[in-house]
């Protein structure tokens, strides 16, 4: 079995596959564990921890004594400290396991053989598409003058003025970030709305958080070029311009399928990437895809590749046939309030008429005891009481999210719901006795 890539769509899986007695390889181009470790979800989590400790800090108010501020340039280099030894670390995973490592870019040369950079070939009967996303780039005149999510999170010193141009998952991550850090923050975007992906009324709670401490938000901005002025860089949209220290082009992340040698053996994708059928099975038999890297309809998050790797490791093990049925896949977005949503979402439970509960949070005295001002829940039941979707925004939304999954995807009803008493006090504990 042979993968291209090495982040969570193959090592959660190719790991325990090689363990299985599977002779096991991965080609990976760049740092072993792929995105998500190295410049993605582990990074930003780690930049972020003192973001979160300043805006409790904030809200206990003078019960904490002393001012309290981020550092960026160490809040860098604590980020570094946490991620560095990864790479080492998920390699020694895969080798233990008996996987073999080997590093280089891989391309098709046919169905079953890889060239690595160009010269060497390996060959596999099975060979598994595990190459993620990479940043998408606008295309206008001076984009090389923009930077990427990676290039942020690596920046020694923090810009006095930045400029976001997307209000996705990263724009808006990052402009919680760097405006706690003490950067001057414009986010640009392309339409009206803002996380198109999650519940509207949270996320204009959320922007309007972050205009109030300064953020400042262009709608429809039709940004058209950048430019590099003596001061520092030029942002030219509709008719206006704005001046800048720093751009980070946020618009988005485009399926890894370039300079691949797709066209070698005629694997069939589109723009949003590999087309696969319910096995993870591209188009040519031998040749399977998993993680970012796929055409689907569940969301470029870890825990849908995870899920996909590990369901790659029972197909290839023969410890299953079955078409691959995922799991409810959860999602966050790490601002500050967050917001998360696990299963049926508050506009599909309205267009199908469901039982949604509104909770208001900042009232229920778990939250009140680090005095959340932004805090509230919506859960959503069926007819016959399952619970069967939750959507937060509090800053401990991911925590009271995790805790109701194995409600919303086992569909436990409200007696059985009844006899889950969890830790008290603790989040788990306030999620479970709403729902
Ligand atoms: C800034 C940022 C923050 C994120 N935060 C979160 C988060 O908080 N929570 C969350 O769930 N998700 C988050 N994500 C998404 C998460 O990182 C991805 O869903 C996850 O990494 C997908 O894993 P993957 O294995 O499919 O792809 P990747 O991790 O991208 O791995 C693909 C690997 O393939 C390699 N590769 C590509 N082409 C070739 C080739 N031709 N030859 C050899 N190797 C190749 C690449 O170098 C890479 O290492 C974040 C992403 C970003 C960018
Ligand atoms: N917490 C998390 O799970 C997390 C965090 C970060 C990233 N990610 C993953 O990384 C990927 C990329 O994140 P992202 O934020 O780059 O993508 P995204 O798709 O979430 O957001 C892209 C944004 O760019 C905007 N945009 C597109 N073209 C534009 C233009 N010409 N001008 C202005 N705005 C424009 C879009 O409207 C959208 O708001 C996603 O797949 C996401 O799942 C996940």
């Amino acid at each position: 079995m042979l993968y291209i890539g090495a982040g969570h769509g193959t090592f959660d899986g190719a790991a325990p596959l090689a363990e299985t007695g599977v002779s096991v390889g991965a080609i990976e181009s760049s740092l072993i564990g792929g995105t998500c470790p190295n410049r993605g979800c582990n990074a930003k989590i780690a930049l972020d921890e003192a973001v979160k400790m300043t805006r409790e800090a904030e809200r206990l108010g003078d019960v904490l004594q002393g001012e309290i501020a981020i550092d960026w340039n160490k809040n860098v280099a604590h980020k570094q400290e946490i991620i560095d030894p990864l790479p080492a670390g998920l390699t020694k995973r895969l080798e233990d396991a008996g996987a073999k490592i080997i590093k280089g870019h891989a391309s098709f040369k046919d169905e079953h053989t890889v060239l690595v950079d160009g010269k060497t070939e390996v060959t596999a009967d099975k060979i598994v598409i595990s190459t993620g996303l990479k940043p998408h780039r606008l295309d206008i005149p001076g984009t090389e003058l923009a930077h990427d999510s990676e290039d942020f999170m690596n920046l020694k010193q923090l810009p006095k003025h930045l400029t976001i141009i997307g209000s996705g998952y990263i724009g808006m991550e990052f402009a919680t970030m760097a405006s706690e850090a003490g950067a001057d923050v414009t986010v640009m975007l392309h339409s009206d709305k803002v996380l198109r992906d999650f519940y509207q009324p949270y996320v204009e709670k959320v922007v309007a958080d972050l205009k109030q401490r300064g953020v400042k938000f262009i709608k429809n901005s039709d940004v058209k070029s950048f430019e590099k002025t003596d001061e520092g860089y030029q942002v030219n949209y509709g008719a206006s311009k704005l001046s800048t220290d720093w751009i980070l082009d946020a618009t988005g992340r485009i399926p890894n399928v370039d300079k691949l040698g797709l066209e070698n053996v005629g694997v069939k994708y589109d723009a949003s990437g590999v087309l696969v059928n319910d096995h993870l099975q591209t188009n040519v038999e031998n040749i399977y895809a998993v993680g970012d890297v796929i055409s689907s309809d569940q969301p470029k998050v870890t825990p849908a590749a995870y899920f996909g790797s590990k369901y790659l490791m029972k197909l290839f093990s023969g410890q299953t046939s079955e078409p691959i049925k995922f799991p409810v896949i959860p999602k966050v977005v790490f601002t500050s309030p967050r917001i998360a949503q696990a299963g049926v979402s508050v506009e599909e439970a309205e267009k199908k008429g469901l039982e949604i509960s509104e909770n208001d949070l900042a009232n229920y005295w778990y939250y009140i005891v680090d005095k959340e001002p932004i805090a509230a829940s919506k859960q959503i039941h069926d007819k016959d009481g399952h619970l069967v979707g939750v959507t937060e925004i509090s800053d401990q939304a991911e925590d009271a999210v995790n805790a109701l999954l194995p409600a919303i995807e086992f569909k436990f009803d409200r007696e059985q719901v009844s006899r889950l008493v969890g830790l008290f006090p603790t989040i788990g504990y306030a999620a479970w006795h709403r729902a």
